[in-house]
C-alpha cells in the first residue's frame, strides 16, 4: 500500500524530515508494518528514508509517519501534499520466547560474517 505525504515540502540535498501520511491502522497481533522506500524516487531523484525498513509495530494507534532523506549531493527534492513517499508492506512475524543458554549448536558457518565468505575483491 503506497503512503502519501501530507504536506508540501522541499527537502534540500543531505537533508532529512520526518513527513506524516494521515494514516493511523490497527495491525492484527502477529504482524508487523514495514515501511520501505520507493524505487523509482529512489533512482531518479536520490529519495530514501533514514530508517528503512521503518517498523510499525501492532499495537501502534498513532499517525505513520515517513523519515524521509534526500541523498542527492547536490539537487533538492520538491513533494506536494498527495505524492506518494513510501510504500508499507504487512508481514506475519513470529513472537518467540527467548530463553538464556551457555552454549549453542555447532553450524558450518560458525561465528564467521561481515565478508568472510569472501565475493569481492575488499573482502579478500
Ligand atoms: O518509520 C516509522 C517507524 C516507526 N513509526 C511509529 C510506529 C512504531 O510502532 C513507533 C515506534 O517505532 P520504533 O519502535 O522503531 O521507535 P523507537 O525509536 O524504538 O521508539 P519507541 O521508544 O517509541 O519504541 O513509531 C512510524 O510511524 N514510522
Amino acid at each position: 500500500m503506497d503512503l502519501c505525504s501530507t504536506i508540501d515540502l522541499e527537502l534540500p540535498a543531505g537533508r532529512r524530515q520526518l513527513v506524516g501520511t494521515g494514516i493511523a491502522i490497527a495491525l492484527p497481533f502477529g504482524t508487523v508494518g514495514l515501511i520501505h522506500p520507493r524505487s523509482g524516487l529512489a533512482a531518479r531523484a536520490g529519495l530514501s528514508i533514514v530508517n528503512t525498513p521503518g517498523t510499525i509495530d501492532a499495537g501502534y494507534r498513532g499517525e505513520i509517519k515517513v523519515c524521509l532523506i534526500n541523498l542527492d549531493p547536490e539537487q533538492p527534492i520538491t513533494i506536494s501534499r498527495g505524492d506518494r513517499i513510501a510504500q508499507l508492506i504487512v508481514q506475519r512475524v513470529e513472537l518467540p520466547e527467548f530463553v538464556e543458554v551457555d552454549e549453542l549448536d555447532d553450524t558450518s558457518r560458525g561465528d564467521g560474517g561481515y565478508g568472510s565468505s569472501g565475493g569481492h575483491a575488499v573482502l579478500g
